[in-house]
């Protein structure tokens, strides 16, 4: 098998997760640069890339494929560093922005035939940032899309696959207007919402103080999204302008058309709104392939004792079994309640069932 030098630029959350995955393979070597000379540190002690380089140039002239792993117009302006660069042989480069158009546009533009770009977009992502939240899991049963440039052929494609396959992720090629309307309205649309959920609750804050107690289960699985970085989502809105007002006036319509059912009372017809909503939503994929992919929760019976919390935790962690999220669902003084923990893998997800069921615990999965 040929070696294949890779060089990836940003080590940050996303960059970071696929330099780790890169890294399993002995038929590579991955190169890393990044704008922060911390976190190239950082890579380098925790052996998340195997060699460091001093600038883009350097990098670029030793790789076979590059990975730009940076915010976007950061992404663009090196893509357009490319143009100038005497380059021995081809070149794959390929990215991971949110949004495509901006990056394809910015590819197409190049004249230098020696850049074959396609782009990337890996469907998963984190609230944290940075290279210190990486992690070689992070893409597992995601979904990564690829949208290659007008010089990229299935060959260009199937050899990033190749290399990107320890991700775990499904591979799918897609166009940048379908790429950019559906992420709109699956991923990009609903954090606005969300912000907008917050919003609302906050502005009635004043009127009603305790209602900041108040704002639990349901509230706060809707809103879960709008604690994610605000600095890259503001990009996002922007990048993704048109599909984002196109999506905005179909949302104001759609609230007026819930304000006038309420006001005429038409009981049936909000009804049927609710029914077909819950039969859309029950029908869509969860623990298999999703977009982006859900956390693997477990439900763990426990009652309104001290102690209950901890001493869950206590042994999950005791098999260095990493819990993303945990809740306490419905404890009120003397009547059990649950809680849920969300795990990164399904892996996680069984291994800590079946020892918390050894521990005596009645564990649930959904
Ligand atoms: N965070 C998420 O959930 C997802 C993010 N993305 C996309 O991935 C890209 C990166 O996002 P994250 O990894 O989350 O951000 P991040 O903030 O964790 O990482 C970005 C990295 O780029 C580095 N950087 C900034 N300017 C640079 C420069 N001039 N040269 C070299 N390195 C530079 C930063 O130091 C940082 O290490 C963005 O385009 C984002 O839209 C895609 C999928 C999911
Ligand atoms: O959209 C979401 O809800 C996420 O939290 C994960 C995510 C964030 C950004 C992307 O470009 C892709 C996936």
């Amino acid at each position: 098998m040929e070696h294949t030098t890779i060089f990836v630029v940003g080590l940050g959350l996303i960059g970071g997760s696929i330099a780790l995955n890169l890294q399993n393979n002995k038929h590579s070597t991955v190169i890393g640069f990044d704008g922060n000379a911390k976190t190239l540190d950082y890579a380098m002690q925790n052996q998340i890339i195997d060699q460091q380089v001093t600038s883009f140039e350097e990098g670029v002239s030793l790789a076979d494929i590059v990975f730009l792993a940076t915010p976007t117009s950061i992404t663009r302006s090196y893509i357009q560093q490319l143009e100038q660069m005497k380059l021995k042989k081809e070149l794959i480069v390929t990215d991971v922005c949110s949004v495509k158009k901006p990056v394809m546009e910015t590819a197409e533009s190049l004249t230098n035939q020696k850049v074959v770009f396609v782009g990337g977009h890996p469907m998963a992502g984190s609230h944290k940032n940075g290279i210190e939240a990486a992690k070689a899991h992070l893409f597992e049963n995601a979904y990564y899309l690829f949208i290659p440039g007008t010089h990229a052929c299935e060959e260009h494609v199937s050899k990033l696959e190749k290399l990107l396959s320890s991700t775990r992720s499904y591979f799918v090629t897609v166009d940048v207007e379908a790429h950019d309307q559906m992420t709109g309205v699956i991923s990009h649309f609903p954090h606005l919402i969300a912000s907008a959920l917050v919003h609302q609750a906050r502005s009635w804050h004043d009127t009603h103080p305790f209602l900041h107690e108040l704002a639990a289960g349901g509230f706060r699985d809707i809103t879960r999204i709008a604690s994610s970085h605000p600095k890259m989502w503001n990009d996002i809105f922007f990048q993704n302008r048109e599909t984002m007002i196109s999506l905005l006036s179909d949302w104001i319509h759609e609230m007026d058309h819930l304000k006038s059912l309420v006001e005429t009372l038409e009981h049936d017809e909000l009804h049927t709104y609710l029914e077909q909503a819950k039969q859309y939503r029950d029908g869509l994929p969860v623990k298999q392939k999703g977009a982006i992919p859900s956390f693997y929760d477990l439900y763990v019976d426990i009652h309104d004792q001290p102690g209950a919390l901890s001493e869950v935790t206590h042994i999950v962690a005791q098999e260095t079994i990493s819990i993303v999220n945990i809740q306490i669902l419905e404890i009120r003084e003397g009547i059990s309640g649950a809680l849920r923990l969300s795990f990164q893998t399904a892996k996680d997800q069984k291994h800590a069932q079946m020892l918390l069921q050894s521990n005596g615990y009645e564990v649930t999965i959904e």
